[in-house]
């Protein structure tokens, strides 16, 4: 111990900043470190609301003040982070979909998946795991949300939603079956110029009992076998009550998107943030579009796949298909509990 008296006091003095300064480089760098991922964060300008949460960890690990900010920080909670969906838009093709999950991104309590992830019919089998982190980061109480609207139609769907959450909410969004079909079949088109028309994949020819030749609706082709909703219907209200499946109209979602969005809004439990000051109609697109918002700086509408126009079909067509859907479109309606009117 003879050493001791050997130290001056400002060697002593030296020594005792030069530990002090160690200690706090080493506390800097502790908040510095992810909690999750366990990387070290560089310093940048963009990230003036990581150091703002760090210095408040900063001075918390200090002593010094902010204890109870730095208390609810370290809750995993307050880190934004990937969960699974609280809902899902499972369908209908050619329905209106996009553009119903583009308006609710308007709403700050809404992070969604931005292209479809085709989990519960594709992916299945690449597990849950795989599914949480195509979702985006979200904080608690915010929503997560996804569309995929093949999920509809995908018989294994409901089983699966079910063992993922049984309380997750259900959207749907449908449209007069025949405008529906019509939809679908543009799309197909305008990827292949050589697909024959409309009426001569809708109707086929069939021989009736005195030998004449009749033509009717061929419910085997997908753009008609999608618009018969009651037995998806049916299979999802297996799995899910009624109050669990939010039905909108697709017509509704273009002439008053405001109402539809409300409904949405109270569906899922959000305070009522997206009104008729979001939308504008937009006469050249002849739909719906957005005026500019918190997250768009400028107005904008849906890209060019949707509201494509599309071509005249033959009133003849159209009618069979009317007589066609009918019946269907009244057990839809029961089982629903919503006359969505359709012609
Ligand atoms: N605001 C707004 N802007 C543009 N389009 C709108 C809008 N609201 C509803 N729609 C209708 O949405 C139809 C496309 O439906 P989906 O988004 O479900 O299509 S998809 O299944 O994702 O391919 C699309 O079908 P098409 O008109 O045949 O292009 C539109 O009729």
């Amino acid at each position: 111990m003879k050493w001791i008296p050997a130290l001056s006091k400002r060697t002593m003095f030296t020594y005792f900043i030069l530990f002090f300064l160690l200690y706090l480089f080493y506390v800097l760098n502790t908040c510095l470190v992810d909690e999750r991922k366990y990387t070290f964060k560089l310093f940048s300008l963009k990230r003036l609301s990581t150091y703002k949460s760090v210095s408040r960890r900063f001075a918390a690990l200090l002593g010094f003040s902010h204890r109870r900010t730095y208390m609810r920080l370290r809750q995993p909670n307050m880190v934004p982070t990937k969960r699974l969906p609280d809902a899902l838009v499972i369908g209908v093709k050619k329905c209106g979909t996009r553009a119903l999950l583009e308006f609710l991104r308007l709403h700050p309590d809404v992070r969604a998946a931005g292209s479809e992830v085709h989990f519960f019919d594709k992916f299945y089998h690449k597990g849950f795991e795989w599914y949480r982190d195509k979702m985006p980061p979200t904080l608690e109480g915010q929503i997560t949300m996804e569309k995929t609207p093949s999920y509809w139609v995908t018989r294994s769907a409901p089983r699966r939603v079910y063992a993922m959450n049984p309380s997750v909410k259900l959207l749907v969004v449908v449209r007069d079956p025949v405008t529906r079909a019509i939809s679908d079949y543009t799309q197909s088109a305008s990827k292949r110029p050589s697909l024959p028309r409309f009426e001569d994949l809708a109707l086929v020819n069939s021989t009736v009992g005195w030998g004449g030749v009749w033509s009717v609706v061929d419910a085997s082709w997908p753009p008609v076998r999608l618009g018969i909703y009651a037995r998806p219907l049916r299979r999802w209200l297996r799995r899910f009550p009624r109050s669990r499946i939010l039905l909108i109209s697709g017509e509704r979602l273009v002439v008053d998107p405001a109402f539809e969005m409300a409904r949405v809004q109270d569906f899922l439990g959000l305070k009522l943030v997206i009104t008729e000051k979001h939308f504008y109609f937009n006469s050249t697109k002849g739909f719906p579009c957005l005026l500019k918002s918190e997250s768009r700086p400028t107005p904008h509408c849906l890209g060019k796949t949707k509201g494509r126009s599309h071509p005249h079909i033959d009133p003849v067509a159209i009618e069979r298909l009317r007589e066609f859907y009918r019946p269907y479109n009244e057990k839809f309606y029961e089982l629903s509990g919503t006359n969505f009117e359709w012609p």
